[in-house]
């Protein structure tokens, strides 16, 4: 399916875009490609049952819409299913204002289906009924397709979850980050391994040739070796403009333009960690978006990193641009 709704709503402070409109629209600030699932979230250890509520769930989308949520255009590109958790997908989606205008629908393959289960306290385990999915049949035709409809985004962001589904998605993303340097876009890759998909040698092989496409590389510090045995410098070297390194609840640290910050982590309650990856990233994004410095966009990545770590579900709690100033209320606060 093509053809959907297109997202008009204005870009608010984006300081730069991608290149040239074609046919008078404008640009999406951020295009990000990959699968999104049916999420399910269960309370307790899935084997006593119990009740689950219905979501979705997908790094990339994540990080759309926290995008979306303050303000940025954003753009999913995928492949879900004739079904009716595809329609779910689309349907969030399409409310929560990321524009789906390029996602095509599969007839002959599900929506993919995770299932993230709370065993103790906030250790949390995630099972995958991925394999075969939707998703998983995403091509270079839909990366083609996504990058020009409209015109090139300002930012194509990317994950290291999409090319261990199978050898159409690592295709469509390396196809996507080479044109995307063609096009004046500037790349975001995220690390994001994930042990149930892939180890991290096969990871290592595909990722570490991306990075001379990359503007801006994103890792947890337990990742980064993965396409930077050395470290930082190693992927500097490679070609990297920014080279960011998540410490989870002691903060990050960002080499760009020849300056080094490091910050910690806002303190919150803890609710779930899961997503705080993406809500960082969506974060980081943001203050590149608006032109700020190093430690501004490090400082609206750990903001946004601390709201989904303070709230529950991926990216059900991120913040609008007016709500971003609601971590510094003081505890027990109400608003009225
Ligand atoms: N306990 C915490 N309290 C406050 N902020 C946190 C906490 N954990 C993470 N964060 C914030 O979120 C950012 C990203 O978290 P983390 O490093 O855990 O990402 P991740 O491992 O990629 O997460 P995931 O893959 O589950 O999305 C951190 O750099 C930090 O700023
Ligand atoms: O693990 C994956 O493939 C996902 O995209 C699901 C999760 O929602 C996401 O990674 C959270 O960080």
């Amino acid at each position: 399916m093509t053809g959907g709704s297109r997202n008009d709503r204005a870009a608010t402070g984006g300081s730069w875009n991608g290149g040239t409109a074609t046919g008078g629209e404008t640009p999406f600030d951020v295009l990000t490609l990959g699968e999104t699932m049916a999420c399910l979230h269960g309370s307790g250890p899935l084997r006593l049952g119990g009740d689950l509520t219905l979501s979705i769930a997908g790094a990339e989308t994540n990080v759309a819409i926290g995008l979306a949520r303050l303000g940025h255009t954003a753009r999913w590109a995928g492949v879900v299913g004739a079904d009716e958790l595809g329609a779910l997908v689309l349907r969030t989606l399409r409310a929560e204002a990321v524009d789906t205008g390029t996602v095509r629908i599969d007839p002959e393959r599900p929506t993919g289906l995770l299932i993230q289960e709370n065993r103790i306290g906030d250790v949390s385990r995630v099972h995958y009924y991925r394999s075969g999915s939707a998703g998983s049949a995403l091509g270079i035709a839909d990366v083609t397709a996504a990058l020009t409809a409209g015109g090139p985004p300002g930012i194509l962001h990317v994950t290291g979850i999409t090319p261990a589904l199978g050898p159409g998605p690592r295709a469509a993303v390396e196809h996507a980050v080479r044109r995307a340097q063609e096009l004046g876009t500037r790349v975001c890759l995220d690390v994001n391994h994930r042990a149930r998909l892939w180890d991290a040698a096969a990871a290592s092989a595909v990722l570490g040739p991306l990075l001379p496409y990359v503007d801006v590389l994103v890792a947890s510090y337990d990742e980064l070796p993965i396409v930077a045995p050395g470290g930082a410098g190693d992927a500097l070297a490679a070609g990297v403009a920014e080279v960011v390194v998540k410490h989870g609840s002691a903060g990050a640290e960002v080499w760009a333009g020849g300056e080094h910050v490091r910050l910690p982590a806002r303190r919150v309650p803890v609710a779930s960690t899961i997503g705080a990856g993406d809500a960082f990233v969506a974060g980081y994004l943001s203050g590149l978006l608006d032109g700020l410095s190093p430690a501004g966009r490090l400082e609206r990545g750990v903001t946004l990193g601390a709201f989904a770590v303070a709230t529950h579900g991926d990216w059900h709690g991120l913040p609008t641009r007016e709500e971003l100033g609601l971590l510094s209320l003081a505890a027990g606060d109400t608003v009225r």
